[in-house]
């Protein structure tokens, strides 16, 4: 079973009135990631971040890990198996206004497929509290 299917599967049963399932479900959360991605890669103050990852495998991996966190935060099944935030970005050198731009992406993306406010404000919040974690450099 792919990895969509066993989150839809584990939220019909135990999440079924999350957030997550209230959007659409896996597959609606992976296509916001989709296209969060391709934002940030077509927008010059954040393609540079990834270009490298683009090499490796067309950022396969970094989605799925982006699809099960934002599965977790809208209260889905909880299947993350990546590095904590700060580990993941500790070396980036990620400054402010970095941040300000992927949230704002993030943000804007989840908006464009119709999210409802009340979601986009907790997922708004989340983003905000983890920024300590992400941002390493003054400038
Ligand atoms: C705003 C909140 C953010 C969240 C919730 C977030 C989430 C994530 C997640 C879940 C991963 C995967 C970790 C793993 O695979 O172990 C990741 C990796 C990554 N993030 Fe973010 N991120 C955020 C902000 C940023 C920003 C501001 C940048 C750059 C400007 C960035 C660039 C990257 C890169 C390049 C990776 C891959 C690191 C690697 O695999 O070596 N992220 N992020």
């Amino acid at each position: 079973m792919s990895f969509l299917a066993e989150l839809d599967e584990v939220a019909a049963e135990k999440h079924s009135e999350s957030p997550f399932v209230a959007i659409g479900g896996a597959s609606a959360v992976s296509a916001v990631v989709e296209e969060f991605y391709s934002r940030l890669l077509a927008d010059p103050q954040t393609a540079g971040f990834f270009s490298a990852l683009v090499e490796i495998d067309g950022l396969a991996a970094l989605k799925r890990h982006q699809v099960l966190l934002l599965a977790k935060v809208l209260g889905g099944p909880d299947h993350y198996d990546g590095r904590d935030l700060g580990a993941a970005h500790g070396g980036l050198d990620i400054s402010d206004a970095a941040y300000q731009r992927v949230s704002l992406h993030l943000l804007t993306t989840l908006h464009d497929f119709k999210v409802p406010m009340d979601i986009l404000q907790a997922a708004d919040s989340t983003l905000r509290a983890v920024k300590p974690q992400i941002v390493t450099i003054e400038a």
